[in-house]
């Protein structure tokens, strides 16, 4: 593989095709990006000196001899845990990626699964939440809940990915190895298609395209635009989703001039779920500002976290009986300019062979209903669920 390999019009689906297990992949219908092999990485906690530990780093690999150093990775949910960055070897970039072909299907069995928590505590968590709520110690709360599943054969976290592209073309698609550094064991992998971006920065233009207020969709056409049309309608969704528009402009704007957010939410659509979704634009107040330095002031966002960020963080950590890890931070790249994009880590699951673990949130306001968010979480599994070709119904 090049440092930079031109796109190949004559390859279907370039650089998935390429893609093998310790990689990392990234990518949408537009463009995608795969990494190889490490020069250096970044692993620390996510904190104020992160993005400048990054730049650092960069600048070394300039300095080394390395043509067009990129960063690439994912970084966790809760900061003061460790990134999960490198600088890779080589990297490929294909501007414009095609759908990719239908993957052969796969059906597996499954031997074993647990829920973290079970259903019925999950929805008790979430009338937890809404009293808080309407008790006025938060506005939102984002909570999630977990599927560790053991399936009858083992799986190949690159027929995941290819499933992934193939069925959310326009999802960040997107692979990164976790295997811890100490241990011979199997590969781990974190593989998803969000739906979410958390963060463009292209030259002075930055863009972040919040999703907050979902509902699942319906294989029946007329009961699908229904659906897209009631949650359009909504109160209840779009009060969850104006504490997202707020907090990221909020955000912004120490960094940005010519903010500009949409009055209204519009409904966009992935092969599982509708969500409200708004567009946010801006353009860059210092070139020094890089996407990473743009990302962090972001992270986490009401529509993975809550607001206030504090009060919902206390309530996540007294309810979710396991670790969210890299789920529900950011996935993506950044390079020595500045330039990048990251997407929220969403709609993915860690795989480790013969271990599959699953995750889904959803963001709790006044208003919310407990069996409602234990469905919208159910429906969110999905995505990974057709994936792993898993039974829907888990
Ligand atoms: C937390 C997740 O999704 C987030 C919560 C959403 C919601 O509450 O409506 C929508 C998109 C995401 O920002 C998830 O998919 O696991």
């Amino acid at each position: 593989m090049n440092q930079t390999t031109p796109v190949r019009p004559d390859m279907f689906c370039p650089l998935l095709d390429d893609y093998r297990c310790g990689d990392f992949f990234f990518g949408t219908a537009h463009g995608r990006l795969l990494a190889r092999d490490t020069l250096a990485r970044i692993r620390r906690p996510v904190d104020a000196q992160l993005a400048a530990e990054v730049t650092t780093s960069l600048r070394t690999a300039r300095e080394g001899g390395h043509d067009n150093p990129v960063a690439v990775g994912a970084l966790p949910f809760h900061a003061g845990q460790d990134s999960n960055l490198h600088i890779p070897l080589t990297v490929a970039r294909s501007a414009a990626a095609g759908i990719a072909p239908a993957p052969r299907p796969t059906g597996r069995g499954v031997l074993a699964v647990s829920r973290l928590p079970e259903p019925e505590q999950y929805a008790a968590g979430v009338a937890r939440a809404v009293a808080a709520i309407r008790a006025g110690h938060a506005r939102k709360i984002v909570l999630a809940r977990a599927l560790d599943i053991t399936p009858a054969d083992p799986v190949d976290p690159a027929e995941v990915l290819a499933h992934l592209v193939h069925h959310d073309p326009h999802a960040f698609g997107f692979a990164v190895s976790v295997t811890p550094r100490d241990t011979t064991s199997a590969h781990r992998t974190l593989v998803g298609a969000s739906p979410e971006l958390l963060l463009s920065r292209r030259g002075k233009h930055v863009v972040s395209h919040p999703l907050a207020g979902s509902i699942p969709r319906s294989p029946d056409p007329r009961e699908d635009k229904a659906r897209a049309q009631s949650l359009q309608a909504s109160a209840k969704d779009h009060d969850e989703h104006s504490h997202v528009t707020e907090g990221i402009a909020a955000a912004l704007l120490p960094h940005c001039r010519k903010l500009h957010v949409p009055a209204a939410p519009s409904v966009v659509r992935t092969a599982t779920m509708w969500h409200l979704a708004t567009r946010i634009t801006a353009e860059l107040r210092s070139p020094d500002t890089s996407s990473l330095d743009l990302a962090l002031a972001l992270h986490p966002t009401p529509a993975v976290c809550g607001s206030p960020l504090a009060a919902a963080h206390a309530v996540i950590a007294a309810s979710e009986p396991f670790d969210r890890g890299l789920y529900t931070g950011m996935v993506g790249w950044c390079d020595e300019s500045g330039d990048g994009e990251w997407a929220v880590t969403i709609r993915c699951a860690e795989i480790n062979h013969r271990n599959v673990r699953l995750f889904a949130g959803a963001g709790i306001v006044a208003d919310s209903c407990p069996e409602s968010e234990l469905a919208e979480t159910s429906a969110k599994f999905q995505t990974m669920l057709n994936a792993l070709g898993l039974p829907n119904t888990l």
